[in-house]
């Protein structure tokens, strides 16, 4: 690829900008992980080095025993913007993307009790695997979309994103009047509840009910 070649927004993994997502956005997983319904987003970020793709495998970082998977509905950005209003907050949606936000539980656990970040938890290499982009065309109604996760063929994860607490255009507006969201970036909308343990060798497979499957293998990292 020439260095003058077009960014292509279906290929926003390549670009190098932001994911940030929201924790407890659902209910009833924030129910299992006893976590209290939050009152305002919970947000962290991953680097985009968090990125892995089909045909490349989830590794399980080294210092983890307890690796969770978390389906969840990611949020393509394709036009940036800072104090984005709730009614305009669609218009700067490019599309999106099926996503697991995977979750180093133990060192999460560890870091809640010590009150310190969950960067080691969240954004290892590989934490963000991603399916195909999604044109917005694709979904009309983002707030009525149900996503599922396998584990070795058993149904673990099953919801629909009409129980988030939070909605797209409430989670971009209120984002975007602390960070300034650029073309590029992915917003993770959280979990619904059924996150559990993958080991080496497990086989993930993860849809968006009509839209697309994916699938991605779980490899122990090398020493
Ligand atoms: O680790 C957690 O439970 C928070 C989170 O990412 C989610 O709810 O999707
Ligand atoms: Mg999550």
């Amino acid at each position: 690829m020439g260095a003058m070649a077009a960014r292509n927004i279906s290929r926003f993994w390549e670009w190098g900008r932001k994911i940030i997502c929201v924790g407890r956005n659902y209910a009833d997983h924030a129910k299992e992980l006893k976590n209290a319904i939050p009152t305002e987003p919970v947000l962290f970020l991953k680097p985009p080095t968090a990125y892995v793709r089909e045909g490349s495998p989830i590794l399980v970082p080294l210092y983890t025993s307890n690796l969770h998977h978390e389906v969840e509905l990611g949020v393509v950005i394709g036009k940036g913007g800072t104090s984005i209003l709730q009614s305009d907050a669609m218009d700067h949606v490019a599309g999106y993307a099926l996503c697991l936000d995977m979750t180093a539980r133990d060192i999460q656990d560890e870091c809640k009790s010590k009150g310190l970040p969950w960067t080691m938890a969240k954004a290892f290499n590989t934490s963000c695997p991603v399916s195909e982009f999604i044109p917005k065309e694709n979904i009309p109604d983002p707030s009525k979309v149900k996503l599922w996760l396998k584990v070795n063929d058993q149904l673990r994860q099953s919801g629909c994103t009409s129980q988030m607490i939070f909605s797209i255009p409430y989670l971009i507006s209120y984002i975007s009047d602390f960070i300034t969201l650029e073309e590029g970036d992915l917003i993770l909308t959280g979990t619904p509840k059924g996150v559990s343990a993958v080991q080496d060798h497990d086989e993930l497979q993860a849809g968006i009910e009509d839209i697309l499957t994916m699938t991605f293998k779980v490899n122990r990292q090398e020493l």
